[in-house]
């Protein structure tokens, strides 16, 4: 597996990738990878010739300086990991290779990002379009692969490539889950013991709402059901609960009767998490 720490340096790899005439495929994380990541690269190497995924944590995209700090990392854990699972490039730039000193050019898909999760971490799809990209512009990849859980900004990814013409399939991938049922995420080792067993609540709701959705419910309705069942965990300080059209993010008009999808950002002690689930009544 080759390790690049330049934008130089993985432009070169592709290069030659091309010119064997192979496709190539790219996993953009922050690191401190666990299944949910490998799942990503495994779909990527059953799609494509040759993988590279990314590992940077991108300060743009966080509000929060303590959460930036406190963004846990273990690069050799991860460089083994994807090592382990044969990817062919690692891409772990520094923040002063990613940005020029007198960066003046952002990205952003102004409806989308503004809305949700956005509105709870204003500039957030920003500080994501702008890197995503970068990081496209860099590995002129064939396709790149986000995961559903993060469900915003795969539409935020997806409209962004859509709208600005960028040559790449964007594939998404389904959440992976803890076989008790929480959604596989870096921040988890943050929770503690207590948290960690009090945030089932929210792979619990979503099957709750799921089932309630094809009741001939309103949105409102629902999220205002599912408000009530999260809160019956006392740990559980709900950040946001939406239900939300699955493709547009628009407020569903009267009783629910198409697709929707349930964006849950929920906090345990400190750290925010978030789930999501499509529901189809139709
Ligand atoms: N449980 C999961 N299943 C499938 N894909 C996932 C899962 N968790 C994260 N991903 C995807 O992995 C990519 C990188 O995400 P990232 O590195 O931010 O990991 P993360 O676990 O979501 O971290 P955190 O939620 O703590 O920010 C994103 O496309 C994200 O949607
Ligand atoms: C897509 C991404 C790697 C951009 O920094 C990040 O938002 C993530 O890990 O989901
Ligand atoms: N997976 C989303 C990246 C973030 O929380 O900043």
């Amino acid at each position: 597996m080759k390790i690049c720490r330049t934008k130089s340096a993985l432009r070169e790899v592709v290069k030659e990738f091309r010119a064997q005439g192979d496709t190539v495929g790219l996993v953009p994380t922050m690191g401190y990878l666990h299944q949910g990541h490998m799942t990503l690269v495994s779909t990527a190497q059953s799609q494509t010739d040759r993988v590279i995924a990314t590992i940077f944590v991108n300060p743009t995209q966080f509000g929060d300086e303590a959460d930036l700090d406190a963004y846990p990392r273990d690069e050799a854990r991860d460089f083994a990991l994807l090592e382990a699972q044969g990817v062919d490039v690692v891409f772990a730039p520094s923040v002063d290779e990613m940005y020029h000193p007198n960066r003046q050019t952002s990205v952003e898909t102004e409806q989308l990002a503004n809305m949700l999760m956005g509105a709870l971490r204003p500039d957030h799809y920003k500080g994501v379009c702008t890197v995503v990209s970068k990081l496209f512009n860099i590995a002129q990849a064939d396709k790149a692969f986000f995961g559903e859980k993060d469900y915003q900004q795969l539409l935020v990814i997806k409209t962004m490539v859509r709208d600005l013409d960028i040559p790449i399939d964007i594939v998404g991938v389904p959440t992976v889950r803890e076989v008790d049922g929480l959604a596989m995420s870096s921040r988890n080792v943050r929770l503690s013991p207590e948290d960690r067993k009090a945030a089932l609540i929210l792979n619990k709701a979503l099957a709750y709402g799921d089932y309630e959705a094809s009741d001939g419910r309103t949105a409102e309705d629902l999220e205002a059901e599912l408000h009530s069942f999260i809160s019956r965990e006392p740990r559980a300080k709900i950040e946001t609960i939406d239900v939300r059209d699955a493709t547009s993010l628009e407020v569903p008009q009267g009783q629910i009767d198409r697709a929707v999808v349930i964006l849950l950002a929920v906090r345990f002690g400190d750290v925010l998490l978030i789930d999501q689930r499509v529901c189809d009544p139709s």
